[in-house]
């Protein structure tokens, strides 16, 4: 394989789009395959390289698609093959790649291979899921699901438990079993083949388990299973049999991971995978690690999590850049200011996480900073974790509704999966009926068709943010300095080059800051690529000046 073909990705800003909530082209309320079809030349005006889309596959949507039933077809909820077949085609067309959404750690429990197991220790598929015998009449571990509860869960008939380490309808594969991976190699290869330039790989790293299935004493079961012990043997024989084959970009998504291991998934020997996305940095507001818990955003470690990450993966490896997904809050809610300074924080998130090294990634509505919805009622939710924390938190744990609701509106998934913001008509123009998942209440004012109107909108910040990239060599292949790892409100790093020096300037509070910028550095010759003041852009550059409230700054020094 050329390395041109191999490497677009190194320059690309990826899109992801959560088909349920994109748009819907009809009338049933849930988005579809030619709701996106529509909107493809809205991507092209953004300028992305490629879409990745999260699971269209058959599915009893217990977990909106990450309960794949069927990985052949899609699911008549997004229309159907020929629609998919369409989209790919009107995708290339306009040079834009599709990255299909690979759910292998786990099936729905409605996949015929486990109803074909489940109830009979003879069944062919028996061995595709990990089957366990009760230990003194109760679960054969301690280990927990991630949405809450114990992870195993008993087959009556056979008098055994199934792991799932997410919802009970989502039961882990036996990757032990040469069988399991072979259908996975097909399955892959069946897109491939199709024309699918990439592949996300759900919670990939969770596939292989410790076989001896200890109990947990310190913790949730997590490290018997995570970054496990065969886990790069695994990648290496999927990547070998399709990945290389196709030439397909793979990011992997690495729950709990650490930079060891990810620096072997996304080693540049390409054996492996593309890249990563790990969710350190996405912590920084779970406090002793605890996620449900309302708790604001810890500056340094951020900062210092960036650092680790940046340097660490830096000429060995490669790393997803990004800040929301379909499982995160709003950033613009939850780092930024949504209220006072929802433009200025949105642009200078963006900028803070596009000028690192990595491959970016905008999940839908970001471009156009959308917020949080505020839900105020259980009754908003839809997310099977939101739910389930909540029956756990109130009914069992005693946590207070008022307190459970503040902690749904700050950490719910659901807070990224409402409708996309299209323009000011009824449900956001994403439906002409009542959608799946309320539409946040400030689409009149926040919406994809009155951020193109405006240049200064988020929308054009990030249009730029995507085309710097492309002209600016230093933001892929610059080195990483964090210039104020000490400083309490700014975050300024710089990417150098043999050629060239960035500067990215950020203030992450809604004050006035005084930045000192190091003397040695020519930021009088530099020019300011982008902020989101124009009179930063305007003036001249020095080493010293005030950054406004949530400013931002890239300035490109040539050497
Ligand atoms: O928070 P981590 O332990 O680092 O894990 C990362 C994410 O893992 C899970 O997400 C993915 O798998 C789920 C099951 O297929 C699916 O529900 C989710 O939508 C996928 O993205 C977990 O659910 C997320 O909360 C974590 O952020």
């Amino acid at each position: 394989m050329l390395k041109e073909q191999l490497e677009w990705w190194r320059t690309a800003t990826i899109y992801q789009i959560y088909p349920k909530s994109f748009c819907d082209s009809g009338s049933k309320g849930t988005g579809d395959i030619q709701g996106i079809i529509a909107k493809l030349d809205y991507l092209k005006t953004l300028g992305v390289d490629a879409l990745w889309l999260t699971p269209v596959y058959s599915s009893p949507m217990i977990d909106n698609g990450y309960d794949i039933s069927d990985y052949y077809n899609i699911n008549p909820e997004f229309g159907t093959m020929a629609d998919f077949d369409q989209l790919l085609a009107q995708a290339h067309q306009r040079g834009i790649r599709i990255v299909m959404d690979i759910v292998v750690n786990h099936t729905s429990t409605e996949h015929a291979w486990f109803q074909s197991a489940l109830g009979d220790r003879n069944s062919p598929y028996r061995d595709y899921y990990i089957w366990k015998d009760p230990v003194d009449g109760a679960e054969p571990t301690n280990w927990q699901s991630k949405f809450g509860g114990n992870a195993w869960a008993l087959d009556e008939a056979t008098g055994q438990y199934y792991l799932h380490l997410f919802a009970k309808e989502q039961a882990d594969l036996n990757w032990e079993n040469p069988k399991v991976r072979e259908e996975v190699k097909e399955v892959i290869n069946f897109w491939a083949e199709k024309g699918v330039d990439g592949f996300r790989l759900d919670v990939i790293n969770l596939i292989s388990k410790q076989q001896d299935f200890p109990n947990d004493d310190i913790g949730d079961g997590r490290r018997f299973y995570t970054d496990g012990p065969r886990v790069h043997e695994y990648l290496q024989e999927i990547s070998e049999a399709v990945f290389q084959q196709y030439g397909s970009v793979t990011v992997g998504e690495m729950s709990s991971t650490t930079l060891e291991h990810c620096l072997q998934y996304s080693s540049l020997d390409g054996k492996e995978l593309s890249m990563v996305f790990n969710f350190h940095h996405l912590k920084v507001d779970y406090p002793n690690g605890e996620k449900w818990t309302k708790a604001p955003f810890d500056f340094h470690q951020l900062k210092s999590i960036f650092n680790h990450w940046q340097l660490g993966l830096n000429g060995k490896g490669w790393g997803a850049l990004f800040w929301c997904n379909h499982d995160q809050p709003r950033v613009v809610s939850r780092l930024g200011d949504d209220v006072n300074y929802r433009i200025e924080s949105a642009k200078m998130l963006g900028a803070s996480v596009h000028m690192m090294q990595g491959t970016p990634y905008i999940f839908q509505g970001e471009e156009i900073g959308m917020t949080n919805p505020g839900y105020t009622s259980i009754d908003q939710y839809r997310d099977v974790e939101s739910t389930n924390m909540y029956d756990i938190m109130v009914n069992q744990q005693g946590v207070s509704h008022d307190e459970m609701m503040a902690i749904l509106a700050q950490k719910s998934r659901d807070n990224s999966r409402t409708p996309m913001q299209w323009d000011d008509s009824d449900y956001a123009g994403f439906s002409k009926a009542q959608p799946w998942l309320q539409v946040a209440e400030n689409y009149k004012q926040i919406n994809a068709k009155a951020a193109v109107a405006d240049q200064n909108s988020v929308f054009h910040f990030y249009r730029q943010l995507i085309q710097l990239r492309k002209e600016v060599a230093v933001i892929t292949d610059g080195d990483y300095t964090d210039l104020m790892p000490e400083h309490d409100r700014i975050f300024c790093y710089k990417r150098e080059s043999a050629s060239q020096i960035l500067l990215c300037v950020n203030n992450y509070y809604g004050d006035e800051v005084e930045c000192h910028l190091p003397e040695g550095l020519a930021v009088v010759s530099g020019e300011c690529l982008l902020s989101n003041y124009a009179e930063s852009m305007k003036a001249a550059q020095q080493n010293s000046f005030t950054l406004k409230p949530y400013e931002t700054r890239i300035i490109l020094i040539a050497k």
